[in-house]
């Protein structure tokens, strides 16, 4: 199976290159490669070739809640998106707590075909927050477990999660925190600040993320462990982040931001719409401004969609009920152009570094976010750079709808994806192996 890209520019920069793929990898790379017999040609004329997108921060709802999302659908919404690697979180029904669920959605993943599917492991026994799982069985199972996370739930007791960084550390494997001191947010619906104040909504403040935030680096610190801080929120966080990095040489400390809280802000509550109603929540314009910033200074290392799909019977409620979570694995690409590349923050080399070099790095995938080289292995995106679409739910390919980009026009559109060689994803359209 060959495919031949032709005229596309590798990380947007520089003349037209053709690529040819074989047996899953770059073999050449050149200006006027000629076609072959049976190869599939990729007109790249005008878009750019980046290195497939790693999610490092999925919910697909298999098992349990198949009516919202299975991993067929999440698998097809992530190529569509780019991705050659999704993590899928542990927060399922079952529980992702052992061996014999992680392996069940690694198979469930492989017989999709569209995208590696990585399970992430669950911290504590049910996410109870009392008993630390079997990491390292699941570390050891067939699904390879390499992050760990009670994700949805904070693993707020200090001495559980310095365990859990002690014990990361033999199995050499990285814990991924859900960074929510639960005292602080009891009944939280919204950002705590002048708009919740207004609307009536209860408050989720700043500090709740921000001090299990500054408690983990120094736990991460004394244990040498690798600690992930998922879906950073408000400026103070990057700023404890900026301090450790600067203070402490040696820590082993990453994060990630979800596109949301790059884009959106919590002005858009007013309308009561629960679509909008993400944890943590969407905080001020100020806090997406440090959040921008810091992404691109390198402070936060990557781009993570927190995709998180609900029913319609859980959103479409009245504020305080309804499930907190957006889709975003087929938005992503086209968020981070609006809220980075248009606004100069970010080039293409910062997209793929972002959104695939530092992914692939955090959670040890030798195969992704690789440099586009002859030899390496061929899990590829394209994106039209200039192209635009209006986002509509409900022709997303996940099952759920519940996107809070509704109607909006955002740019850059994901042409073709790329797995180990084959075509997973080309114009709209995926094709299972
Ligand atoms: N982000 C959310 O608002 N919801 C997530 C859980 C989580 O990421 O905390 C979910 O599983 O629905
Ligand atoms: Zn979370
Ligand atoms: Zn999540």
């Amino acid at each position: 199976m060959t495919v031949l890209i032709t005229g596309a520019l590798l990380y947007g920069e520089g003349d037209p290159t053709d690529v040819r793929v074989r047996d899953g990898e770059i073999v050449e790379l050149g200006t006027g490669l000629a076609v072959r017999d049976g190869e599939e040609v990729l007109d790249a004329t005008g878009l750019v070739l980046l290195p497939g997108f790693v999610d490092l921060h999925t919910h697909l709802r298999e098992p349990g809640r198949e009516d919202t999302e299975t991993i067929a659908t999440g698998s097809a919404a992530a190529a569509l998106g780019g991705y050659t690697a999704v993590f899928a979180m542990a927060n399922t029904d079952p529980v992702a707590d052992s061996a014999v669920v992680v392996e069940h959605v690694h198979r469930r993943g492989l017989e999709a075909g569209l995208v590696d599917v990585h399970p992430v492991g669950a911290v504590t026994v049910g996410l109870r927050g009392e008993q630390l799982a079997e990491m390292g069985a699941m570390a050891a199972s067939a699904a390879g477990v390499r992050v760990f996370s009670d994700d949805g739930h904070c693993v707020s007791d200090p001495l559980l999660m310095r365990r859990a960084l002690e014990y990361a550390t033999a199995l050499d494997v990285v814990v991924a925190q859900h960074a929510e001191e639960p005292r602080l947010t009891v009944g939280a619906e919204a950002h705590e600040g002048p708009t919740a104040a207004r609307l009536g909504l209860t408050g989720w403040p700043r500090a709740a993320e921000e001090a299990v935030v500054a408690r983990d680096v120094l736990l991460a610190r004394d244990s040498g462990a690798r600690l992930h801080v998922c879906h950073v929120s408000t400026a103070g966080t990057a700023e404890v982040l900026r301090w450790a990095r600067t203070t402490m040489p040696g820590l082993r400390v990453s994060a990630e931001v979800t596109p949301h809280h790059l884009l959106l802000d919590d002005s858009r509550l007013h309308t009561y719409d629960p679509v909008n109603k993400v944890n943590p929540p969407l905080r001020e314009a100020a806090d997406v401004a440090a959040l921008r910033r810091a992404l691109a200074e390198g402070v936060i290392d990557c781009v993570a969609t927190d995709h998180a799909p609900h029913a319609p019977q859980e959103k479409d409620t009245e504020f305080a009920v309804a499930r907190p979570g957006m889709l975003g694995l087929q938005t992503a690409l086209s968020v981070v152009v609006e809220a980075m590349v248009r606004t100069g923050l970010l080039d293409w080399r910062g997209v793929a570094r972002v959104m695939s070099e530092r992914p692939a790095q955090i959670a040890s995938l030798p195969d992704h976010g690789r440099p586009l080289e002859v030899g390496e292995p061929a899990n590829l995106v394209l994106v039209d750079p200039d192209a635009t679409w209006t986002v509509r739910g409900a022709e997303l390919a996940s099952i759920a709808a519940n996107t809070p980009y509704e109607g909006m026009t955002l740019p850059g559109r994901v042409v073709a994806t790329l797995l180990r060689g084959r075509v997973t994803a080309r114009d709209g359209e995926v094709r299972p192996c």
